[in-house]
């Protein structure tokens, strides 16, 4: 996972993934531009291991992420840019500065299958986890993003147990996915979600906070270790 290289920046001209406009309109009479992304909608899930009563994340390379960190470094990458460029990133960063823990997830691209089909397939491929839909609850949904795509993430609660991990799990290879499967033992959770050397996203610290109000409570006290 660590090893990136050959990095070079180019336009992004067309994609199966993302699509640029802009919209022009007026409010309360006053003429206005947004310019957006459209992208799919997605799905998420939290899983939790009652076998071992931890967490199951993913951890990855996210080049958005890395290219952010990059930034701060050579501001003058991107102030130099412009449309027609390639740039080589020359002496690049550790690969690990583009690395985050997130949940399970993937976009909906499959228009005959629900999002919790979606979300059962993305359990398998990318944790190792054999989930039914009946084992699914759904938690909630919410705007992934308001300013630029305005996509929906629909979230899920799963748990697992050692028995039900069938495969490996780390993504579709035929995709170039690689993905590693963390645990984080439901003790250290709520430190883990805040410790803010750990890039991670919302949707991590929302789910974590979320089990401590509605599943933690009802736990086997047995089951809860000791601090
Ligand atoms: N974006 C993109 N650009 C490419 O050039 C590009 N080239 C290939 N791909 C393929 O797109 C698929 C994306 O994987 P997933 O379906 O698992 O979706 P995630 O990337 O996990 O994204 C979810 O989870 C995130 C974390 O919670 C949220 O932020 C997102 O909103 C949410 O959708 C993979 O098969 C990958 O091979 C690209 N995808
Ligand atoms: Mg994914």
């Amino acid at each position: 996972m660590e090893a990136i290289e050959d990095l070079a920046l180019k336009p992004c001209t067309s994609s199966l993934y993302l699509r640029p406009y802009r919209l022009c309109y007026r409010q309360n009479g006053t003429k206005k531009v947004w310019d957006f992304m459209k992208i799919h909608d997605s799905v998420s899930i939290l899983i939790f291991n009652t076998s071992r009563q931890c967490f199951v994340l993913v951890k990855q390379f996210r080049p958005a992420v890395y290219m952010c960190e990059v930034e701060k470094h050579h501001p003058q990458l991107f102030q130099n840019w412009d449309n027609e460029s390639v740039s080589r990133l020359e002496d690049p960063l550790p690969a690990a500065v583009g690395v985050t823990y997130e949940l399970c997830a993937g976009i909906v691209d499959k228009p005959d299958l629900s999002l919790e089909e979606i979300a059962c397939e993305e359990v398998l491929e990318e944790c190792g986890y054999h989930v039914a839909v009946a084992d699914l609850r759904r938690i909630t949904s919410y705007r992934a993003g308001v300013g630029v795509t305005g996509s929906r993430q629909t979230l899920f609660y799963a748990e697992v147990t050692d028995q039900m991990r069938t495969a490996e799990g780390g993504g579709r290879a035929e995709e170039g996915e690689l993905i590693e499967v963390v645990e984080i033992p439901l003790e250290d959770s709520m430190k883990f979600a805040y410790d803010e050397t750990l890039q991670k996203t919302m949707g991590v610290i929302f789910s974590f906070t979320w089990f401590q109000d509605n599943i933690a409570p009802k736990l086997p006290k047995n089951k809860i270790k000791a601090p």
